[in-house]
């Protein structure tokens, strides 16, 4: 009897982003703190017996996300998982793959990176590959640099390209405001920025070391002290491609936010709270200014990619 196995993978906010200069692949060294949010993709595995992959996308119920701009083809990244998997553990069998998002597309927020590592852990179960943990890393870090974090979740220092990771402390529970636009920023031209930026002088390459008072808030569980040492080398570039962004912080501020940073390459902004009441005002006040198109609340640190019911 076949059986549909379901997998759900959380977003993520980087809390400090600092990147060195662009690398002969093409890539950029990275050192960056994550942390996974309790916002999630869930993606359903269903086997099938003639070697085909298909795939659908759907959004979770009242959400405000857009699913059009999400590829229904082999460049999907869920779909990509699949096929990557199957060739890896020589599966024959297809899959029938269902998305259903929770995470803005093209946010900042590895909402792509989710679905490869949910389809990765839901393809390896309803295949019955026996795949371990290891490998499925392994085979996210061919998928993207934010890959192995979305399997990982909790909070986690990434060097190289993002994709090697070492857990960090984190006490208690943080409190986000996230406020998305309806066009997204792509990643490579946000990285083009930062390379424009880095050869005309406008912005210095920074220390490719990880920040001790972020760190150090982290273990406290203080939210004001992290607001205060939030990071990110992207922000300069996704102001620069989406000026409006600069008033989304500036609203964020006025709210009284402990600190607010555009996550990863944008251009979703990510605002932190002391409380939830104090996330649910600065939501408020983020919906008032009319400088963004949604705003949702999350906390984190979320787990990584966690294996759901089977049907
Ligand atoms: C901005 C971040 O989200 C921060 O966590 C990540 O660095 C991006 O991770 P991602 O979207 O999983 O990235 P990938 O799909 O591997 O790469 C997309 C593109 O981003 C750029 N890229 C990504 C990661 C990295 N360390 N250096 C880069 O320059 C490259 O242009 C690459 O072609
Ligand atoms: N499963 C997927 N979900 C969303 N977008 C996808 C997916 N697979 C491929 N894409 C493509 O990747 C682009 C970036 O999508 P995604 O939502 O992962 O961006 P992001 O959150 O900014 O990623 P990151 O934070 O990892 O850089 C989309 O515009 C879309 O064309």
């Amino acid at each position: 009897m076949t059986r549909t196995v379901r997998a759900k993978a959380p977003a993520k906010v980087n809390l400090q982003l600092t990147v060195g200069p662009r690398r002969a692949d093409g890539y950029h060294p990275l050192v960056t703190v994550f942390q996974a949010l309790d916002l999630w993709e869930v993606v359903e595995a269903t086997p099938r017996t003639d070697g085909r992959i298909t795939l659908a996308v759907d959004v979770a119920a009242g959400s405000p996300i857009d699913a059009s701009r999400v590829p229904l083809d082999e460049t999907n990244l869920a779909w990509k998982a699949a096929d990557l998997l199957a060739r890896t553990f020589g599966i024959a069998d297809g899959v029938d793959l269902r998305i259903v998002k929770g995470v803005p597309v093209a946010g900042g927020m590895a909402g792509g990176s989710a679905d490869a590592a949910a389809a990765l852990v839901a393809c390896a179960e309803a295949w019955d590959t026996g795949a371990t943990r290891g490998e499925l890393t392994a085979l996210a870090a061919r998928l993207g640099a934010d890959v192995p974090f979305s399997l990982h979740g909790h909070t986690a220092v990434g060097m190289g390209r993002g994709d090697e990771l070492t857990p960090a402390m984190s006490h208690g529970e943080f409190h986000w405001v996230l406020a998305t636009q309806r066009a997204g920023l792509s990643t490579p031209d946000v990285f083009a920025e930062y390379d424009r930026r880095i050869e005309s002088g406008e912005q210095a390459v920074s220390d490719l070391d990880i920040d001790g008072p972020i760190m150090r808030a982290l273990m406290a569980g203080d939210a004001v002290a992290l607001g205060e040492s939030l990071l990110n080398d992207l922000e300069g570039p996704a102001l620069a491609l989406m000026p409006r962004l600069e008033e989304v912080l500036d609203a964020a501020e006025a709210a009284e936010a402990c600190g607010a940073i555009v996550s990863g390459s944008g251009p979703t902004v990510a605002a932190l709270a002391r409380s939830r009441q104090h996330a649910l005002a600065i939501a408020a006040h983020l919906k008032a200014s009319k400088t963004c198109d949604a705003v949702v609340t999350a906390s984190g640190p979320a787990t990584g990619t966690l294996l759901l019911d089977s049907q």
